[in-house]
């Protein structure tokens, strides 16, 4: 297993936000993470980033316990697009992506050809090389949330967690995304909210509901008319694709 959790339990002061979440990300696939809003989904995406500690519980990378692990080993392997990420004004395109590089390169090393080439890949996967000489602030929205995950994918990591990186997005950009991701040779975490393209890009999906794990599986065997009543709260019906063999939800008025 890439990464996995097991039994973990996450406080904010006296409030329990994650409790009792395992899960198992396996290599080179897409781990779907759904849930309604407020249920834990960045939490969770937070401690297993190592950006948090949980409170019980234990979190594993390949089988170590990423408390182990040291920082700049964890920046190597594991990236993070987070959900408003933001970044320094007065900068151009091309320097927000090369930041990615950051945690590779050692004090005495220049640099190389390889992060060149780390650079010019993440920007052409990004769909902005034409922006490449542009100012990070003259961006849009959408525009800055694929720089950010050019800079994540310039990181060249194992695993890349993603916290809603379709939001901002037009929908060529998010059908595009979705693909790019699954087309990776990485062990993927991404929070969602569009469970139809939930359902499209990823192997298998976890859903949280008040911080507590409620499905989990393929997304033929979570995305069922039931969950979507008693999670989500609304009325569906749930039908196999005939054009991409995956459920697809109908939402009822
Ligand atoms: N630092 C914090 N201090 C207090 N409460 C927090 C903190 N971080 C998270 N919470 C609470 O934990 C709960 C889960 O929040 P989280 O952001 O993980 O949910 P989410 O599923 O990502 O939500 P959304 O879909 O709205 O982005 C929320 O009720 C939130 O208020």
């Amino acid at each position: 297993m890439s990464i996995t959790a097991d039994n973990l339990v996450w406080k904010i002061g006296k409030r329990t936000v994650l409790d009792g979440v395992s899960l198992q990300a396996e290599p080179g696939r897409m781990l779907g993470l759904l849930g309604p809003n407020g249920s834990g989904k960045t939490s969770l995406l937070r401690l297993l980033a190592g950006l948090k500690t949980p409170s019980a519980g234990r979190i594993t990378l390949d089988g170590r316990d990423i408390g182990t692990v040291g920082r700049r080993s964890l920046a190597r392997r594991v990236a993070f697009v987070e959900q408003h990420a933001t970044t320094n004004a007065n900068l151009r395109v091309i320097d927000v992506v090369k930041l990615g590089r950051f945690p590779h390169r050692s004090m005495f090393s220049g640099w190389s050809a390889a992060d060149d080439t780390a650079v010019e890949e993440a920007l052409a996967r990004a769909g902005m090389v034409e922006k490449r000489h542009d100012l990070w602030q003259s961006l849009s929205g959408g525009e800055k949330q694929r720089i950010h995950i050019a800079r994540a994918l310039a990181q060249s990591p194992q695993e890349l967690i993603l916290d809603e990186p379709t939001n901002h997005l037009d929908v060529q950009h998010q059908i595009g995304l979705l693909r790019l991701v699954a087309s990776l040779p990485v062990t993927s975490v991404i929070a969602l909210h569009d469970l139809n393209h939930a359902a499209m890009f990823c192997d298998h999906l976890i859903v949280l509901d008040h911080g507590r794990v409620a499905a989990a599986g393929t997304p033929e065997a979570v995305l069922t008319e039931e969950l979507l009543r008693d999670v989500f709260h609304v009325s569906a019906r749930v039908e196999r694709s005939t054009h991409h063999g995956r459920p697809h939800i109908h939402y009822l008025a």
